[in-house]
């Protein structure tokens, strides 16, 4: 049988009790009948399943020629224990309370970490456990209860108001409005239509709906989200190299400086040998770095915890690290910035014509401009006619043989030997100023018309990019348009700087100029196209799309297609990680403190520790520095409109 850290906690503290109560009576010179049997009992039990896998991984670490926190712990009980049977048999003084306190006291930072584990991913658990329990399901053309295993892909469901929704999936009927707050962290609820995504486990307003399900059981978002922040949570994040490079220099060291302790009361200042030794030892115990030991992990499960709640998805330590040192955030335009639902509003030419050519042509390629273009043909009842020859140019536009003539759809960079009017290029100049993107048709050499694009920015960015900048960030637009459409919306969102007509395949490169410059960079994308831009940016934040957040290039997810996700991310990754900065910084200043009180060096003004008070002393640092981590829970983030409830 295995025991948890906090059984064995359990187990020491109740043993402890005895060597508790001759403590606490010692003043009042009464001695508990059969003391040193008790002692040696319920300490050689304690020894034994609570200090022991401390002795065998610092006998491991000295196999290695290596020393660790263990070291510390098991010298410090193991000299105590063995000494104090040395003692008992020749009559002396015994020590006993000092291994079985300090044991205790060393698992009460391992429980207090463990129980904290186990909160987090019961947390994550009542996540999981906001699930439906089943769902109506089209069973031989009649809707059915089935159980929420039973739940296939393409199964169509039944959704009544108030209920909640059972899987991931897109409506086919109906309007409602959903609350997603526990998905999103955004608190009001969100309207939904047909062909509009839908997110299990968020619960139905007053409206009925009908839809197909598209991902089921470990697929779905929420269980996509869950398995992502149980992995950050045990990641790692670089500081924490910085905490084993300070353990394996602080524990010979403390072993010297014990050594010294005991050299110097025994031989210089003529203590007897068993102060001496306790001297040794508190030094030994009060050294134990474990406070160092929590000071990252705890902080990294509540800050990872706490960004997930509010729909920002932090996939490890090393990003949220990362996130911190940012100076610049670059964005993608199409998508991030603007909505990505691009509309033609303006034709220049003779509209049926041009319209006619252009819907032609776009019907084969897959840019979002194409698909304004398609509309805006349905609705004028224009059907596009077959071309050949197609061809689709990268970051420029199209190209097929219509009606036997070479005609194009795309931006002035295909404008080499063709014939353009003086007026129509002062028309697309003024509807470039207006933000709207400008596409030549052109049939045989000669541009017959424009179609112009708008794709408005979304209601959040001019606020998200203002926060951004009052954190004294500079914020950059990256795109693929055109320089004066990209400085049109970028002075509606207040971006500073615009980085326009980049060809797809160049974003990554533009990112890497910036870092070259000794920049900083986060990069925003919506992940579908962007992944060398991810990859390439010292944080790459992926914008989630729908119900899919398992985008890999990303080392942050938002949920929410909401740029407001990027100053969360960045506010809590910084809070989390001055958090973890000032843990270190207690945990160090504490042992730097501790250890000269412990050797004795204030002794002529009485004050000493005994090991016990040492071990106490210690546990109290372990026990700050997660009180500190969990704090976190309550730090201010911006843009938090839900009370939160705490993640213990
Ligand atoms: N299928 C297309 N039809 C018409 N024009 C196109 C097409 N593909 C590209 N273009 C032209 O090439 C330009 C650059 O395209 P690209 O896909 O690189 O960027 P974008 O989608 O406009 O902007 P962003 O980089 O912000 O996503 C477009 O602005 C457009 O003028
Ligand atoms: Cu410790
Ligand atoms: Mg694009």
């Amino acid at each position: 049988m295995k025991l948890s850290n906090i059984q064995r906690f359990w187990i020491s503290f109740v043993l402890a009790i005895p060597m508790l109560i001759q403590m606490l009576a010692m003043p009042f010179h009464w001695m508990m009948p059969g003391y040193n049997w008790i002692a040696l009992i319920t300490t050689t039990i304690i020894m034994a399943i609570s200090a022991l896998p401390y002795w065998k991984s610092a006998i491991a670490a000295f196999k290695k020629h290596s020393a660790n926190m263990n070291t510390l712990v098991a010298t410090g009980t193991a000299v105590a224990y063995f000494y104090s049977i040395f003692a008992m048999m020749t009559g002396r003084a015994v020590y006993f309370e000092s291994a079985a306190f300090v044991t205790v006291f060393v698992l009460l930072g391992d429980a207090m970490e463990e129980k904290m584990h186990n909160n987090a991913s019961s947390a994550l658990g009542k996540l999981m456990g906001l699930q439906a329990k089943d769902a109506e399901v089209l069973r031989d053309g009649k809707f059915v209860k089935v159980p929420l295993d039973q739940v296939q892909v393409g199964d169509l469901i039944h959704v009544k108001p108030g209920e909640k929704v059972p899987v991931d999936g897109k409506i086919l009927e109906g309007i409602t409005s959903l609350d997603e707050s526990m998905v999103t962290g955004e608190s009001i609820p969100v309207m939904k239509k047909a062909g509009d995504t839908v997110i299990g486990s968020t619960i139905n307003g007053n409206g009925t709906i009908t839809f197909k399900a598209t991902k089921v059981g470990t697929d779905t978002m929420l269980a996509q989200i869950v398995d992502l922040v149980k992995k950050a949570q045990t990641s790692h994040a670089p500081i924490q190299n910085l905490t084993d490079k300070i353990s394996n220099i602080f524990v010979p060291v403390v072993m010297i400086v014990a050594i010294i302790t005991f050299v110097v009361w025994y031989s210089f200042i003529g203590a007897t040998f068993v102060q001496a030794l306790l001297f040794a030892v508190s030094v030994i115990v009060i050294a134990c770095p474990c406070a160092l030991g929590l000071a990252t992990p705890t902080a990294l499960m509540v800050g990872t915890a706490r960004s997930a709640k509010m729909g920002v998805l932090i996939k490890n330590g090393e990003v949220l690290q990362e996130v911190s040192d940012i100076d610049t955030v670059v964005f993608d335009k199409t998508g991030t910035i603007t909505v990505g639902k691009p509309v033609v509003t303006d034709i220049v030419g003779d509209p049926t014509r041009v319209l006619t050519i252009a819907a032609s042509l776009e019907e084969s390629s897959e840019h979002p401009l194409a698909a304004a273009i398609l509309d805006e043909a349905q609705a004028k009842e224009i059907s596009p006619v077959k071309v050949d020859q197609f061809e689709a140019i990268e970051g420029k536009g199209v190209r097929a043989n219509y009606n036997n003539q070479i005609a194009f759809v795309g931006s002035n960079r295909l404008l080499v030997d063709v014939n353009i009017s003086q007026e129509m290029i002062t028309r697309a100049k003024q509807l470039q100023k207006e933000a709207k993107t400008v596409v030549y048709v052109g049939l045989d050499k000669k541009i017959i018309g424009l179609v112009a694009i708008q794709d408005v920015p979304k209601t959040s960015s001019k606020e998200a990019i203002t926060e951004l900048k009052n954190r004294g960030l500079m914020t950059v637009m990256l795109t693929g348009d055109n320089e004066r459409v990209a400085h049109a919306i970028a002075d509606e969102v207040g971006i500073d700087k615009v980085i326009a007509e980049v060809m797809p395949n160049d974003k990554a490169q533009q990112i890497k100029k910036l870092q070259d410059k000794g920049r900083k960079v986060a990069f925003v994308g919506d992940g579908i196209n962007d992944a060398p831009a991810l990859s390439t940016a010292d944080v790459g934040i992926a914008m989630g799309s729908g119900t899919d957040i398992a985008i890999d290039s990303g080392g942050i997810v938002l949920v929410q297609n909401d740029l407001r996700g990027v100053v969360r991310a960045l506010d809590i990754s910084k809070k989390t990680f001055n958090r973890i900065k000032l843990n270190l910084f207690w945990a160090l200043i504490y042992n730097v403190v501790g250890i000269p009180i412990a050797a004795g060096l204030f002794a002529f003004v009485g004050f000493t520790l005994s090991p016990e008070l040492a071990g106490l002393a210690m546990a109290f640092s372990s026990v700050s520095v997660v009180s500190s981590s969990l704090l976190l829970n309550n730090a201010k983030i911006a843009g938090e409109d839900t009370v939160q409830e705490p993640i213990k």
